[in-house]
């Protein structure tokens, strides 16, 4: 015998009951097409993707421990310094202290510059996680200061006043002088072979650069090699300097011109982003480690635009 369409037998401890289906969820249709309705409408799509653009990737920054010019006071820049020995340690206790946090890195991207690659090397080693992929590039390098590159800054202060140098050093548009070839760092600079393995000629490579083409090259780097790994899933670490870590933070923070010259990142510290799926900040970015010495390592950096200055 054929059933009438929707109609069942519902089990009741022993016993079961006749129902008509179509009968009993009638009631229910405009609510199930609604709820349809809201699912595949457009009006849904935004709350969905607010909540899956919730997701939490962390990204590590990081300024290279000290280097020789540091500790000198000399704008380094694309000059290739060595970490000194301070450098070294600062290095070895910033793995630490990651490991001793359990954070683990999928992928590390650092600058073509030694102190940033030795700094991503000597984390690594502390971490145990020395397999770890290391991807360079010149776009991650440390600002281009031009004809300051190995000026003395407390000189430079004396001689200029503390303010202009603070323009130089941290406004957002200005580009200080260009470096050319009778600067005594230009062949260094430009006839290394490094500087042959770029993905743009070597004649196109700056001469000078305000920390706003310092983001101009950093973000199609930024865009389409280092943000699709994180949306992969994975944890990047970037080593590079002080100036291409706040052209990224004013980028991802969105940071305004003015304010950005405030931002000051001491040596060796990582700091640490949490960002949503669509890589916006979830909250303020954090300095690990202890604040007392964070504070002094910051005031240390400020201090170095001073015409009299304590490098100790
Ligand atoms: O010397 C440089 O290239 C940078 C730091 O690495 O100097 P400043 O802190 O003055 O931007």
């Amino acid at each position: 015998m054929s059933r009438p369409f929707g109609s069942n037998r519902l089990p009741i401890g022993q016993f079961s009951v006749s129902v008509n289906l179509s009968t009993a969820v009638l009631p229910y249709v405009p609510v199930i097409c609604h709820l349809r309705k809201q699912l595949r409408s457009e009006s849904c799509a935004p709350r969905f993707d607010s909540l899956r653009s919730m997701t939490k990737h962390k990204l590590f920054l990081l300024r290279h421990g000290e280097g020789a010019w540091n500790k000198e006071n000399r704008f380094c820049s694309w000059v290739d310094q060595r970490l000194s020995e301070a450098g070294v340690t600062e290095a070895q206790e910033c793995g630490r202290l990651l490991k001793e946090r359990g954070y683990e890195f999928d992928i590390i991207f650092t600058s073509i510059l030694s102190r940033s690659v030795q700094t991503a090397w000597l984390v690594m080693e502390a971490m145990g996680q020395e397999w770890v992929p290391v991807v360079k590039s010149w776009r991650l390098n440390e600002r281009h200061y031009g004809a300051l590159i190995g000026l003395n800054r407390a000189e430079m202060a004396l001689n200029h006043g503390e303010e202009r140098v603070k323009v130089w050093r941290r406004s957002y548009d200005v580009t200080p002088p260009p470096i050319d070839e009778s600067h005594p760092y230009f062949n260094e600079i430009y006839s290394d072979r490094r500087y042959v393995t770029c993905d743009i000629p070597k004649e196109e490579l700056p001469r000078a650069e305000s920390l706003k083409e310092v983001l101009e090259r950093l973000l199609p780097y930024w865009n389409d090699v280092i943000s699709p790994q994180i949306k992969q899933g994975k944890t990047v670490l970037i080593s590079a300097h002080g100036n291409s870590c706040r052209a990224l933070l004013k980028h991802l923070e969105g940071v305004s011109d003015a304010d950005i010259a405030d931002v000051t990142l001491p040596t060796g510290v990582p700091v640490l982003l949490e960002l949503d799926d669509n890589l916006r900040p979830l909250k303020a970015r954090q300095l690990l480690g202890d604040p007392a010495k964070i504070q002094a390592a910051i005031k240390k950096v400020e201090d170095q635009g001073k015409a009299t200055v304590n490098t100790k």
